[in-house]
């Protein structure tokens, strides 16, 4: 408590005090606050100062983390203090009460150990304008409300202290050691003695804690926003939920999910211990925490099982005549195939289902396999969905994977039925000639269980884990050959051959079908775009000469794609009409010349007819003796068959020499090198046996072999022709190139009905038994052959 006569007055200010260092902020003067001293320096201090009048100088550090400060460490403005009662503390410090007097000005550092002891002066603090004083006075104490009323930090007591204080200088002195400043900027104004220049800075100090606050009150306000809002908005939400509960409706989503599922459950047409399976997912599902990993995997087990097909579809009526007519604007030619899929379907027709028949189309690519199938689903009214096989090594693919498996799904037979939403779709299994296998499984004997009339009634998916009927389907797959497929899966199937296209029926099938599509597919109409005939011809002999009508269809795409842009780019006026000249600007250089391969130029070239999965392929097989040791070697990458009937022909040739006139010891002078071209194609079979006796008689005898002659068949070593696979393909494949007469094993001429008349019309066949027959028609009437 102040006492009024330790309260010196200006007379009795002491010229030199004990200074107690402030690591702080600095006190102003005017104040009545208690002081912890806890350090022995300070301690000995405030002793000393107790000991003579009371006084101490509080003068702040420079430097905060000053440890043990000195004379030098302090600033040089203090405040001078009287010790108006002390309290020791239990554990050695004590607590001090000052009252803050005046603001002294360091002249002298008189002692520098503890206690620090300065010789001091006290600046008069000039009040210079006081109009101005006045008015600034009276802002300050404005300000200073405005910022209180908006801080609780700011006590009642303190507002009313404020506007009690009546000296200008100290109203400025309060303010500061009330507002959150830096200490150096308190020291500032403690340091400043114009009473004018303390109030403007302080006022600056306001403005900045103005500011502050307001942004401090925006944030807040924003912050308040969102939590109502949050808070409004789940408050909303129980309520809904609430409303909903209370009208019967759906609540939550697991409970919306759960209701959908158990709907469509009951709806199922299925058998009792199917519906009891299913039922108890869906009761775990009701029990399941939405976060759980398990949830999600049951959730989808659900989904796929209520969006399967498991009720029966209506019967649909097959019309025979509606699918005939559909089978023919959807194809060109392939009378013969579309003549076997009417009958399939008439048969079924009869037997009112599908069930345990499976057609295989086999072909070379681009011949219209995968759109024979559409248009098989177009003709019954059923949706199409297709699938490879190609490559395929593990059964899972077909079978699904058992749920415990991460990520687990049902295989492509049970993801078409969930996509086609009806339990009798057409299917398409392609690329079943590429079937693989692997320790994953037998892809094969997966497919078997799923075509076997026998059990597909009750179809086993890993993941699904129940049975589900697919006898209903109709599976129809497609393989570019026979060779490759396994034999039991073969064998449930019906074979539909389709052979390739000769040049005649390319043509029809781009002017009808393949044109308008790609014109379709490059936004432009025929008006445009016209091919004339020629440069048709010229596609398909030079840019496209293959069985199917993939390059065809690529090549009429290219052409296509460049006159868009000529019409826009270059602004040509439509229409457009490509002619055979154009082609070398749209499509290059030709991949195929006439006569560049087919040319027979010397003795020992003949062509032969073969048969891959490309389809059917004219080859010329060429020979050339060198003299030297007596033999023959073969190059051409041949398989094993073909190797051994090139050894047959070398024998039957050799063994029969001298009756062909053939000179005695020209085949112990040479040796014969045979070459079939196209090296980097694997080839085998024994329908070139034939072509390699000719081949070699041609060489020994000095005879060119006509270019329009092509023959097949194998050679016995006795001398007969043997019958050979292929024959429609073979012919088709002469056709394309130019061939007029082919020789053909006579087992083989009833294969002749199959051909159509228009790819039979300007050949002439020579069905043979012995290969004397074959040479006769090559070279006439030799010796006695
Ligand atoms: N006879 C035809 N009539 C009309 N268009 C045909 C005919 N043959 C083939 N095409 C057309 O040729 C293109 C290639 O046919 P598609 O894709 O059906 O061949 P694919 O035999 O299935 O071949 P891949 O074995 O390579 O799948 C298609 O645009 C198809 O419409």
């Amino acid at each position: 408590m102040a006492d009024q006569n330790i309260v010196p007055s200006d007379q009795t200010l002491p010229n030199k005090i004990r200074v107690l260092p402030l690591m702080g902020k600095p006190i102003f003067p005017g104040i009545f606050t208690p002081l912890m001293i806890n350090s022995p320096e300070d301690l000995k201090t405030v002793e000393d100062a107790l000991q003579s009048d009371n006084s101490l100088g509080l003068v702040l550090v420079e430097n905060e983390e000053t440890e043990n400060p000195s004379s030098n460490d302090l600033f040089s403005v203090g405040t001078l203090a009287k010790i108006v009662k002390k309290i020791n503390l239990p554990d050695g410090g004590m607590n001090i009460f000052i009252s803050t007097i005046k603001r002294f000005k360091i002249k002298k550092v008189i002692q520098s150990e503890i206690p620090i002891t300065v010789a001091v002066e006290y600046p008069e603090e000039v009040l210079d304008d006081t109009l101005e004083v006045k008015a600034l006075t009276r802002s300050l104490i404005t300000e200073m409300k405005a910022v209180s009323e908006n801080n609780p930090l700011f006590s009642e007591e303190m507002r009313l202290n404020m506007v009690n204080i009546d000296q200008p200088g100290k109203i400025a002195d309060f303010i500061t050691s009330i507002l959150n400043i830096d200490r150096e900027e308190q020291q500032r104004v403690l340091e400043t003695f114009g009473i004018k220049k303390r109030m403007e800075r302080v006022l600056l100090f306001i403005k900045k804690e103005q500011e502050l606050l307001k942004i401090q009150k925006k944030i807040q306000n924003q912050i308040n926003d969102k939590i109502e809002k949050s808070q409004r908005d789940y408050f909303l939400r129980e309520q809904l939920k609430a409303i909903k509960q209370e009208l019967g409706i759906a609540v939550d989503g697991k409970t919306e999910e759960y209701n959908r599922f158990k709907e469509i459950v009951d709806s199922l047409e299925v058998e009792d211990d199917i519906r009891e399976q299913i039922e108890k997912e869906l009761d775990k599902f009701a029990l399941m925490e939405p976060n759980s990993s398990d949830y999600h995997v049951t959730r989808n087990y659900l989904d796929t099982i209520v969006s399967l097909p498991w009720n029966d579809p209506p019967p649909v009526e097959i019309d025979l005549k509606k699918a005939q007519r559909i089978l023919d604007a959807d194809h060109y030619g392939l009378e013969d195939v579309k003549e076997r899929i009417l009958e399939f379907i008439a048969v079924h027709k009869m037997k009112k289902d599908f069930r345990g028949s499976i057609i295989l189309l086999v072909g070379p690519p681009g011949v219209g396999k995968t759109s024979i199938g559409k248009s098989i689903a177009r003709a019954l009214g059923r949706k199409f969905f297709r699938f490879s096989v190609g490559g395929m090594r593990d059964e899972a693919e077909i079978k699904g994977h058992r749920r415990t498996y991460v990520g687990a799904m049902p295989g492509k037979i049970i993801q078409g039925l969930k996509i086609v939403k009806t339990k009798d779709p057409v299917f398409m299994i392609d690329e079943i000639d590429k079937l693989g296998a692997s320790f994953q499984g037998d892809p094969s004997s997966a497919l078997l269980e799923v075509l076997d009339s026998e059990q597909n009634n009750s179809f086993r998916d890993h993941y699904l884990d129940l049975p589900f009927d697919v006898s209903r389907v109709l599976f129809i797959a497609t393989a570019n050959s026979l060779d490759t497929i396994p034999r039991p899966l073969m064998d449930r199937m019906e074979i539909i051959r389709l052979s390739g296209y000769i040049t005649k029926e390319k043509l029809s099938i781009a002017k009808k079908y393949i044109i308008p599509k790609s014109l379709d597919r490059n936004g432009m109409t025929k008006d445009q775009v016209q091919f004339d005939y020629k440069a048709l011809t010229a596609i398909a002999e030079g840019y496209a000469r293959e069985a199917g009508m993939r390059n065809f269809e690529k090549a009429v795409d290219k052409v296509n794609r460049k006159i868009a842009k000529k019409l826009l780019v270059e602004e040509v006026q439509p229409p457009v009409t490509v002619t055979r000249e154009d082609l070398t600007t749209y499509l290059g250089q030709p991949y195929f010349r006439e006569d560049d391969a087919k040319t027979i130029i010397a003795p020992g070239m003949v062509t032969g007819l073969a048969w891959t999965n490309f389809g059917g392929d004219t080859l010329i097989i060429e020979s050339v003796a060198v003299p030297g040791k007596e033999g023959f070697k073969l190059t051409g990458q041949m398989g094993s068959v073909m190797q051994e009937s090139a050894n047959i022909a070398y024998t039957y040739v050799r063994y029969l020499a001298d009756s062909l006139g053939i000179a005695g010891d020209w085949f112990s002078k040479h040796t014969i090198h045979i070459h079939i071209p196209a090296g980097a194609t694997p080839k085998d079979g024994p329908s070139a046996g034939i072509t390699m006796a000719s081949t070699l008689v041609s060489l020994a005898l000095g005879k060119k072999v006509s270019k329009k002659i092509a023959m097949t068949g194998e050679l016995s070593l006795a001398g007969r022709v043997l019958p050979i696979g292929g024959l429609k393909e073979k012919t088709i494949a002469a056709k394309r190139a130019t061939i007029k007469d082919i020789i053909i094993p006579k087992a083989n001429e009833r294969d002749l009905d199959e051909i159509p008349d228009y790819v039979k019309k300007g050949l002439t066949f020579h069905p043979v038994e012995e290969m004397a027959e074959v040479l006769r028609i090559l070279f006439g009437e030799l010796k006695d052959a």
